[in-house]
């Protein structure tokens, strides 16, 4: 909305968070699914509906370490007179081949074994002496060291019900059953559940992978020494944790100078692995501010043959602090999504929790886009915010009090109040002052 042919052309108008927001949102769409090995799909989400192949358990197990019985023997059983049952052998799990269990036997059986044919209940190791011929067994003898019990007699001295400590096939899926439907994020126990029916691989939407680029000719990587006038690069590190923190595949390319060639050669280079761009500093209004020269340019690039051509990226005011000047746009032929974040270091931050993360979470099909905002008590009063910009200070939530503390002040350049922060207390537009006291929004940064 802003002139894109001179840079020193005012604005044509002041855009409010949400319209700003609105914008990114609509040109942005979900990322085609594909077949992802079940680990890497992780937090992904669900495009298809999930049918259990197979039922689980897919055949009647034990639930203890004991004895395969048939009930009807056991049912006399008692401490002081315990029934004997001839022991036939052992069932471990993963065993397939079966002894069948007459009248008067027992297999010895582990957890998760098979039910052999004949049994009806498993009475566990600790309700009979373990085949020592002495009182009540804590745990079986290991075979290694008593070949023996896995012969012989065995004394019980509680009855089992029938079906007792069986888990019977189907009991937690059965064949056909939907196991989870489309739109499910992948967690962990969805995960397992895959796994345990079989499933090696899911379609999903991939995470986005996401390239951060900053620039500045002062930035030097964090572990090198500072020349005059020279800083650390820390918004490619925070912007890179951030997208990873949201669930994005993020690559962060180190500081690119204050240079329009190297910026373009840089962004032609990384677009081809990018589902969405992110570049911090150099949106503003100084005569270095080379993100908005050469972005600016693009439309004007429409048949240069370049790998950005014909994209269009706006430069646009928000009524906003920190966040104030933000960029825009679609570019190259997959028309791929580019942020461009204000280089103060909060500012970045602060704009890719409000713009970026919920860009990235329609990108992955997400269902909140948003971070969760409540109402909290301020414990400080604010002198004084912005007329006419909606202002996110940092702050602390405290959940059980339900407070904010102020952390630090309003300044964009405040890392360290950043840093521990856990909330954004969310100043109005048109309040400029807050007491102490009084209820606020705070958005919670998780
Ligand atoms: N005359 C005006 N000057 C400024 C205005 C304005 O309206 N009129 N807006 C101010 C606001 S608000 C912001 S926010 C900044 C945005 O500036 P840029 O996006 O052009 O960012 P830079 O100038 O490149 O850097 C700003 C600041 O942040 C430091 N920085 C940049 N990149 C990094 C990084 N990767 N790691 C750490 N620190 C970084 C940089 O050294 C500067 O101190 O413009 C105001 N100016
Ligand atoms: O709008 Mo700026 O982001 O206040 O520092």
């Amino acid at each position: 909305m802003n002139g894109t042919t001179g840079q020193t052309r005012h604005q044509d108008r002041v855009w409010s968070v949400a319209e700003h927001l609105d914008d990114v949102l609509s040109k942005i769409a979900p990322l085609d699914p594909i077949e992802l090995q079940l680990l890497d799909a992780q937090g992904c989400v669900l495009v298809e509906d999930i049918t259990v192949p197979v039922a689980l358990p897919p055949f009647d197990n034990s639930s203890m370490d004991g004895y395969a019985v048939r009930a009807a023997d056991t049912a006399a059983a008692d401490r002081d007179a315990p029934v004997s049952l001839t022991v036939i052998g052992d069932i471990a799990a993963g065993h397939g081949e079966l002894p069948a269990v007459g009248p008067g036997q027992a297999a010895r059986i582990m957890t998760g074994a098979p039910v052999p044919p004949g049994a009806d209940a498993v009475v566990p190791v600790e309700w009979t002496d373990g085949g020592a011929g002495e009182g009540p067994a804590a745990a079986m003898r290991a075979h290694s060291a008593a070949p023996e019990d896995a012969g012989g007699e065995v004394r019980v001295h509680r009855p089992a019900a029938a079906g007792a400590h069986i888990r019977t096939r189907g009991s937690d899926v059965t064949e056909g059953e939907q196991a989870l439907r489309a739109g499910t994020v992948l967690g962990p126990s969805q995960i397992g559940l895959l796994a345990a029916i079989g499933r090696g691989t899911v379609r999903v939407r991939p995470r986005p992978r996401v390239v951060v680029l900053s620039t500045g000719s002062e930035l030097v990587q964090p572990g090198e020494a500072l020349g005059p006038g020279e800083i650390h690069d820390s918004n490619s590190f925070q912007l890179t944790a951030a997208a990873r923190a949201a669930g994005a595949l993020a690559y962060r390319v180190g500081a690119v100078a204050d240079d329009a060639d190297t910026l373009r050669s840089t962004l032609e280079d990384q677009l081809i692995r990018a589902d969405l761009l992110v570049t911090s500093g150099g949106v503003s209004v100084g005569a270095y501010d080379v993100v908005k020269e050469t972005l600016t340019a693009l439309s004007a690039t429409e048949d240069d043959g370049s790998p950005l051509a014909g994209g269009t990226v706006e430069f646009r005011t928000l009524a906003m602090q920190p966040g104030k000047p933000q960029g825009f746009g679609l570019i190259g032929p997959d028309r791929i999504p580019l942020l461009a974040l204000p280089g103060n270091p909060v500012s970045s931050y602060v704009s890719f929790e409000l713009f970026v993360r919920p860009a990235l979470r329609v990108l992955m099909g997400l269902p909140d886009v948003h971070r969760p905002t409540l109402r909290a008590r301020i414990t400080d009063g604010i002198a004084s915010s912005p007329q006419g910009r909606r202002q996110f200070l940092r702050g602390l939530h405290d959940a059980d009090a339900g407070t904010v503390a102020p952390v630090g002040g309003a300044g964009s350049h405040l890392i360290k109040a950043m840093a521990h922060a856990n909330a954004l207390i969310v100043v109005p537009e048109e309040t400029t002052e807050v007491p102490a006291d009084s209820e606020v929004d705070v958005v919670l940064l998780g």
